[in-house]
């Protein structure tokens, strides 16, 4: 599991850990491996040209360090001072004992321009409010040069705890981030900003519980159903999946071909594109009756496709087996009713569907989603998974966020949300939790719309043709 923690968590276990070793020992750790790093990307460190953008702060400090490293290893180091009165003292001193220059952010342009390394050192944890007016010409040097651009515990003028994006904001082709992850290097729009990161640890002793976990491999395998000797169909769990209109049969067979390869051992149709759907997977058991006299489920699906029928909607969340409701489900399920159920709940919006139910624009949604994700989870008492490019799940008693990222933008295609909402919905009539389905759904999804895709476009259709060779790369 991949696990990011908040900035008040992170300076709570930096304080403790400071308490027990030298002064300044933490720091070095930091510089330590970020030093590491920008060797890294320069390949050859001796003779090559680096610039530190340091501000006020101890991010600043960071960078002043590691560029006295640099420098004692042959690089020519320059750092720009934002601010010279209040610059880290220890990190001045040891980059000037190193040999390196210093300069006012006057001369910034020139040296940016003939870098192969800039270090964005201005702000770290500290940060609020995107970057400040002297800072973010900083930012947008660093932009146009043909520098690479390796950011100090994450880009400066993101916000750490949420990953929204105030303002300018450095973009970075590596962010080298100590002790934890923290929330916005793993949450759009500000983990675009982050380039790729790496974790440096310093020794931080964090609490049981994050503020946002990402699954990996390992994670998902110990999730996914694998049947036994036990096992029969009715076992493995049946799903319903009530969706697709005359308007939109398309919708009812995406969601079909998700569901059949999500692990359930049966798939219900309810619905009017019953011949569209057998006609695609002839093992699947239709049905044209409404949902509640559609014979027994371990869950259901609704919504996808569905046009206007409120009716199927309302019977299916009437169940008492877990539900999942997607596309014109969203917009036809009644809140009171949704708040009302006994059993587990998962909503699947994407950005649009979400701001619709939280009555702000789309925009608004994108720049907050983790916000945004909790915000409806507490709003319906359910279980939400916001769609996009990266996907979040949030349960309704808030807690830890599930953050998934395995999906490529091909994805971005008619009709794949409706195999998602198909996929997780047999996972949860296998008998996951809403959270596991969405997030286990979501990371098998991603990874089909990658393999399908493997760069060229790919079709819903496509995508779900590809979850067994994602499910057996997992497993493997
Ligand atoms: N506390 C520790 O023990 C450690 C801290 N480390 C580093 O220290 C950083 C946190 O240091 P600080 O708490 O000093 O804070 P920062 O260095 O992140 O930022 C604080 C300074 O930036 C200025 N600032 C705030 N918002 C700004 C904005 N929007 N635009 C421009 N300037 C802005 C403030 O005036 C303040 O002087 C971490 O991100 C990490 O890089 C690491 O050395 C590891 C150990
Ligand atoms: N830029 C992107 N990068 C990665 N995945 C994306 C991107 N845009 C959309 N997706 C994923 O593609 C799917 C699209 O679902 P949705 O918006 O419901 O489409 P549709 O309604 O056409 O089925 C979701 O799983 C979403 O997370
Ligand atoms: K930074």
């Amino acid at each position: 599991m991949r696990t990011a923690y908040s900035v008040e968590t992170v300076r709570a276990a930096e304080r403790e850990l400071m308490a027990r070793l030298p002064e300044g020992a933490l720091m070095q750790r930091a510089a330590a491996g970020l030093a590491a790093a920008c060797a890294d990307v320069l390949g050859r460190v001796y003779g090559s040209r680096v610039v530190l953008l340091i501000g006020s702060g101890d991010n600043g400090g960071d960078a002043l360090y590691a560029g006295a490293r640099l420098a004692r290893r042959g690089a020519g180091v320059t750092a720009v001072l934002l601010a010279p009165e209040r610059t880290h003292p220890g990190g001045l001193a040891a980059l000037r004992r190193a040999g390196g220059t210093l300069v006012t952010p006057g001369a910034a342009e020139q040296i940016v321009r003939r870098a192969d390394l800039v270090v964005d050192g201005i702000v770290g944890i500290g940060g609020k409010g995107g970057l400040r007016p002297d800072a973010a010409p900083l930012a947008e040097l660093a932009a146009d040069s043909r520098a690479a651009v390796v950011a100090v515990d994450l880009p400066s003028g993101i916000e750490a705890d949420t990953g929204e994006v105030l303002g300018a904001a450095v973009r970075a082709d590596l962010t080298v981030t100590f002790g934890t992850h923290k929330p916005g290097l793993l949450i759009d729009p500000a983990r675009e900003y982050a380039g790729s990161v790496r974790l440096v640890d310093i020794g931080l002793e964090l609490p049981d519980q994050a503020e946002l976990e990402a699954l990996q491999h390992a994670d998902v395998a110990a999730r996914l159903p694998v049947p036994g000797a036990a096992s029969d169909k009715y076992r493995r769990g049946v799903l319903g999946v009530a969706a697709g209109s005359a308007r939109y049969p398309g919708a009812a067979v995406l969601a079909v071909s998700g569901a059949l390869r999500g692990g359930a051992g049966a798939v219900r149709y309810v619905g009017p594109a019953g011949d569209a759907v057998i006609a695609a997977f002839p093992e699947t058991l239709v049905s044209d009756k409404g949902p509640h006299k559609a014979g027994r489920v371990q869950a259901w699906v609704v919504g996808p496709g569905a046009g206007d029928d409120a009716s199927a909607v309302a019977e299916v969340l009437a169940a008492e087996v877990p539900v999942l409701v997607d596309a014109d489900g969203l917009r036809l399920a009644e809140r009171g009713a949704v708040r009302a159920r006994s059993a587990p709940t998962l909503m699947t919006p994407h950005a649009g569907e979400a701001a619709a139910l939280l009555g702000v624009s789309r925009a608004v949604v994108e720049g907050a989603r983790l916000a945004s994700v909790r915000e409806l989870a507490g709003l319906y008492g359910a279980t939400v998974l916001l769609k996009g490019a990266t996907t979040l799940v949030a349960d309704a008693g808030g807690g830890v966020v599930r953050v998934n990222s395995t999906g490529t933008a091909w994805l971005a295609t008619a009709g794949s949300g409706d195999v998602l909402s198909g996929l997780a919905g047999s996972l949860l009539a296998a008998g996951l939790s809403a959270v596991d389905a969405g997030s286990v759904a979501a990371y098998v999804h991603g990874l089909a719309g990658r393999f399908a895709a493997d760069g060229a476009p790919a079709g819903a259709h496509d995508v779900a043709s590809a979850i067994p060779a994602a499910w057996r790369d997992i497993r493997d």
